[in-house]
């Protein structure tokens, strides 16, 4: 953070330390009021001037510090352009200099008074008013002062009131001097001095504490004047922008960095609460305050925050707050199926893993919707943040809005304390899963596309929307343009779904994968319940016989369920026999089941692919396709034929 008050070292126990600065007569008369300040300061005394005068100042402020100087007229403007401190200069005016004035006038008809600068108006317009034999002469610097003394020889004057520079030339060339500044003048200097210190050191003591809570923030924090000028930044401002303090401090912050201005708030003096912003090529919060003391707009700050850190703060938060999240249990690898349909279909699973956008799966119940959408996650880069699963068809509408994006205290009557994070927040930079869209109310798919484009959260009640990264992944097994064309389902939202489309096909489309699918849920089930699956092998081969014979309506669920029917009853003793299938599994022998006409044609086909898928598998050694399908060779060269 900059150091505002260069010459103040950590000092704040120690006494006040003054530099009066005067020469000739002003020297005298700081030395000899000096001694009545010795208890409240040390009052330093330098018989130099201007640049000396500097000098011997800054030697001081290296040394002990010195927390204020004390001077007069052009060597005070001297001294104050070129220090870090805070100079008080000696005045003469007012009732002081009208006594000095009309002490003069009456010694003498011939006098002048010098003063550095301009010539008060006050003092003019004294000499006017009253008629005084006096020249009013004035001086910036020590070479006007030397032609001011040649202008007093020529004008004749005999006695000159001056500061003490002045009254030195002028006594060089024997002319009568008496120094301008009364001791009552130099007193209240000396007191202004005094003043000027104690505030510095304040100061400087509030300076260091601020530096100390700036440095140990991880948010970078900069603050301006009204002015748009840098006066304090951090460290970790620095690192945000990756630019060196002297890039920063004391330039006007809009012309070297306008991407961090904070013009508008010097202009409304309204704050600007987290917005994220591009900075440098990051994304950041930022937030800019107006400074305001005592009614006054005295600078704004900025502050800028890292949302990976707020995101860990917020995530933590949101897993106390939120038993919500499921842990995800697939990956792609678990989408069993080496049938066309599904090799292409990891693929382009694998490939939308790696964007964001909003992904929409299609399929009928139990094909294994949620499993892609878990696999899709745990392939993308966000696989270690939240993944959240909803059924959209199994709330009520004004549930599902509160569960979906939260609601602020007192939003409603019954709202908990505290309001409550919905289902969006808990899964921020995971991704949420929307299963059965179709069924989202026409009220809530417009809060939705919302969060879809704005990229932000409304709580319920709420005015300020919470800033959002989710990936959302909707499933339906409805026909979406179906119910767009009924006006059930809106179109700007079908079209915001609809961009990264993935197809489940029904599991009777795909029977070549019935044998694998099989095995695996066997093996699962198996294992989930602790049994030993191979002493059943008979039975699930009569099974994946019937079961290519049959439609799934309730795909791969139902597989699982029959699989585990099977599986249970079979290590129970309780099927033995492939005849008791029938009554364990009656709908693979109900005909009804299987839909009608078109079926049967495709029922053909498939079991066409999965008799061709086997007998690959097996290098085309009809034996060993025929055992691993359960059926004799004989039935296997029957069907082979029949399908030809
Ligand atoms: N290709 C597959 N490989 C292995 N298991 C699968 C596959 N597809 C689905 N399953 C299993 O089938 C069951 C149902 O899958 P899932 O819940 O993902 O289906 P869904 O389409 O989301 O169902 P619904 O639409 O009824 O919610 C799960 O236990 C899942 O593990």
């Amino acid at each position: 953070m900059v150091d505002t008050a260069a010459g103040l070292k950590n000092r704040s126990d120690t006494r006040l330390r003054i530099a009066a600065v005067g020469m000739h007569g002003l020297r005298d008369m700081l030395e000899q009021l000096a001694p009545e300040y010795a208890h409240r300061a040390d009052i330093l005394i330098i018989d130099k001037g201007y640049e000396q005068a500097v000098q011997s100042v800054q030697a001081l402020l290296r040394q002990d510090g010195v927390d204020a100087v004390v001077s007069a007229g052009s060597n005070g403007s001297y001294l104050r352009a070129h220090l870090p401190v805070p100079v008080a200069t000696v005045r003469a005016g007012g009732f002081d200099l009208m006594e000095l004035l009309a002490h003069a006038a009456r010694q003498t008809r011939s006098l002048a008074m010098v003063v550095h600068g301009q010539i008060p108006e006050g003092l003019r317009a004294l000499v006017s008013e009253f008629s005084l034999p006096v020249h009013l002469l004035s001086y910036q610097d020590e070479d006007q002062a030397k032609t001011c003394v040649q202008r007093l020889q020529d004008l004749g004057v005999e006695v000159v009131l001056a500061p003490g520079l002045v009254v030195d030339l002028a006594r060089a060339v024997g002319l009568q001097a008496v120094l301008l500044y009364s001791p009552a003048a130099v007193r209240a200097a000396m007191e202004d001095g005094i003043e000027m210190a104690r505030a510095a050191r304040a100061e400087a003591a509030r300076h260091d504490r601020l530096r100390a809570m700036l440095g140990h923030l991880r948010d970078g924090v900069l603050a301006v004047d009204v002015h748009d000028r840098v006066y304090a930044l951090n460290p970790s401002m620095l690192n945000v922008v990756n630019l060196q303090e002297a890039d920063l401090l004391g330039q006007v912050l809009h012309e070297v960095q306008p991407e961090l201005s904070l013009q508008a708030i010097l202009r409304s003096g309204k704050p600007e609460l987290e917005k994220v912003q591009q900075i440098m090529g990051r994304t950041l919060v930022v937030t800019r305050l107006p400074i305001i003391e005592q009614g006054q707009l005295n600078g704004a700050v900025l502050v800028c925050q890292d949302p990976a850190a707020i995101q860990r703060v917020d995530r933590s938060l949101r897993s106390r707050r939120s038993r919500t999240g499921k842990a995800t249990r697939y990956t792609l690898d678990d989408l069993i199926g080496h049938s066309d349909v599904m090799q292409s279909l990891r693929a382009v699973a694998h490939a939308y893993a790696r964007s964001s956008a909003t992904a929409l799966i299609v399929g009928e119940s139990g094909t294994g919707k949620e499993l892609l959408a878990q696999g899709v996650h745990n392939a993308s880069a966000r696989h270690a943040q939240p993944f959240i699963a909803v059924n959209c068809g199994a709330f009520p509408e004004s549930l599902l809005e509160s569960e979906l994006f939260g609601y602020v205290e007192g939003a409603f009557t019954g709202s908990s304390r505290g309001g409550k994070i919905g289902l969006f927040e808990a899964a921020h930079t995971g991704t949420l899963f929307l299963d059965e869209i179709g069924e989202l109310p026409l009220a809530l798919q417009t809060r939705l596309l919302r969060v879809l484009q704005e990229k932000e959260v409304l709580r319920i009640g709420a005015i300020e929307p919470t800033p959002l990264d989710v990936r959302v992944i909707a499933a339906t097994h409805q026909n979406l343009e179906l119910l767009v064309e009924q006006g059930r389902f809106r179109q700007d939202l079908y079209y915001r779904l609809n961009i990264l489309v993935l197809k489940l096909p029904p599991l009777r489309q795909r029977l070549e994968d019935l044998p694998a699918l099989m095995q695996h849920l066997q093996q699962k089930l198996a294992h989930d319940l602790g049994l030993d699956a191979t002493s059943q092998a008979s039975l699930f081969h009569a099974l994946l016989r019937l079961g290519v014979g049959y439609a799934w309506p309730g795909n791969i669920r139902e597989l699982e369920n029959i699989v585990e029917r099977v599986l249970v009853l079979g290590m129970a003793g309780l099927l033995t026999k492939e005849q008791q299938l029938s009554q364990i599994v009656p709908e693979l022998y109900d005909r009804q089941a299987e839909g009608g006409g078109e079926w049967q044609v495709r029922q053909h086909q498939d079991e066409q692919r999965l008799l061709e898928a086997v007998l690959a598998e097996c290098g085309g050694n009809r034996e060993q396709a025929a055992k691993k399908l359960g059926i004799s060779r004989s039935t296997l060269w029957r069907r082979l034929n029949r399908s030809t």
